[in-house]
C-alpha cells in the first residue's frame, strides 16, 4: 500500500504542498487531478524526494520514502515517468532500456527477461532499438520512459501527464499499458487532465487545489460526481 499523510512541501521558501494526503492501492489507477499550478507535478517529485518533505510522511508497504535521499527512492520500488520524458536523447532506444536495466534486476538471465518482457509491451520499440531516442515520435518516446521505468520491476508505478500531445493511437496504446500494470498487481498514480480521459479508467480520484485535498472519488463515486470533479478543475 501507498500512503502520503500530511505531506508538505515546497521549494525554497515557497510552500506548495500544504497537508496533502494520498492513497494508491495495488492493482488499482489512482489519478490526481488540480488545475495548472495545483501541485500535482510537486507532489510527484516529493515522493521520488526530489522536493524535500518538510513535514508528513510518504510511505510504500512500512518504508518511509521521505526519510531515504533521492537515489535510493527507486531501488525501494518506485518507478517515475516524468512529464516530458526525460530520456537520453542522443542514445539509442536499446541503450535507455539498458540504463533502466541497470537499475533493475542484477543477473543476465533476470535482466534479459525483463529485457524480452518490455519488448512484449512496446513492440514498437522492438523495431526501432539502434534509433536514437531522440528522434522518435512523441508516443514512442512516452513508450521508451514507460519502459525505462518497469525494468525497475515497480510496485508503484507515477506517471506525470503521459499522455499529453499524444495522437489517439497512442493514448489508447499507453491507456492500455496502465490497466495491464493494474491488472499484474501495481499501484499505478496517473495525473492526469482531461476528465474524459479517466471517467472509466480510474479506480480513485484525488483532487488537489492550491497544494491542498479538495476532494477524494471512490469508483462507484466517479460518474455521479462527474459535475463536481468539472466544477473543481473549471472545465
Ligand atoms: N522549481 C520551482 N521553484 C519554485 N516554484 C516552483 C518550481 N516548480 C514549480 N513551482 C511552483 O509550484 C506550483 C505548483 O506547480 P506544479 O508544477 O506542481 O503544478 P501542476 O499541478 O503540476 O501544474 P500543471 O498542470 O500546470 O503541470 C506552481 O505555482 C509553480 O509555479
Amino acid at each position: 500500500m501507498f500512503q502520503i499523510e500530511g505531506l508538505t512541501a515546497g521549494y525554497g521558501q515557497a510552500t506548495i504542498l500544504r497537508e496533502v494526503s494520498l492513497q494508491a492501492a495495488p492493482g488499482e489507477i489512482t489519478v490526481l487531478m488540480g488545475r495548472n499550478g495545483a501541485g500535482k507535478t510537486t507532489l510527484m517529485k516529493a515522493i521520488m524526494g526530489l522536493v524535500r518533505a518538510e513535514a508528513g510522511q510518504v510511505r510504500l508497504d512500512g518504508t518511509d520514502l521521505a526519510a531515504l535521499p533521492p537515489h535510493q527512492v527507486p531501488g525501494h520500488g518506485v518507478g517515475y515517468v516524468p512529464q516530458g520524458r526525460r530520456l537520453f536523447s542522443e542514445l539509442t532506444v536499446a541503450q535507455n532500456i539498458e540504463i533502466g536495466l541497470g537499475a533493475g534486476p542484477k543477473e543476465a538471465s533476470k535482466r534479459r527477461e525483463t529485457r524480452d518482457e518490455m519488448l512484449e509491451l512496446f513492440p514498437r520499440l522492438g523495431e526501432r532499438m539502434g534509433q536514437r531516442a531522440g528522434t522518435l515520435s512523441g508516443g514512442e518516446q512516452q513508450m521508451l520512459a514507460t519502459a525505462r521505468a518497469l525494468c525497475l520491476r515497480p510496485k508503484l508505478l507515477l506517471l506525470d501527464e503521459p499522455t499529453e500531445g499524444l495522437q489517439p493511437s497512442m493514448i489508447e496504446a499507453i491507456r492500455q499499458v496502465m490497466v495491464q500494470m493494474r491488472d499484474r498487481g501495481l499501484a499505478v498514480l496517473l495525473v492526469e487532465q482531461r476528465i474524459d480521459a479517466v471517467l472509466e479508467l480510474a479506480d480513485r480520484i484525488s483532487v488537489i487545489e492550491m497544494g491542498r485535498n479538495a476532494e477524494d472519488f471512490t469508483k462507484p463515486e466517479i460518474a455521479p460526481g462527474e459535475a463536481r470533479l468539472r466544477a473543481h478543475l473549471g472545465v
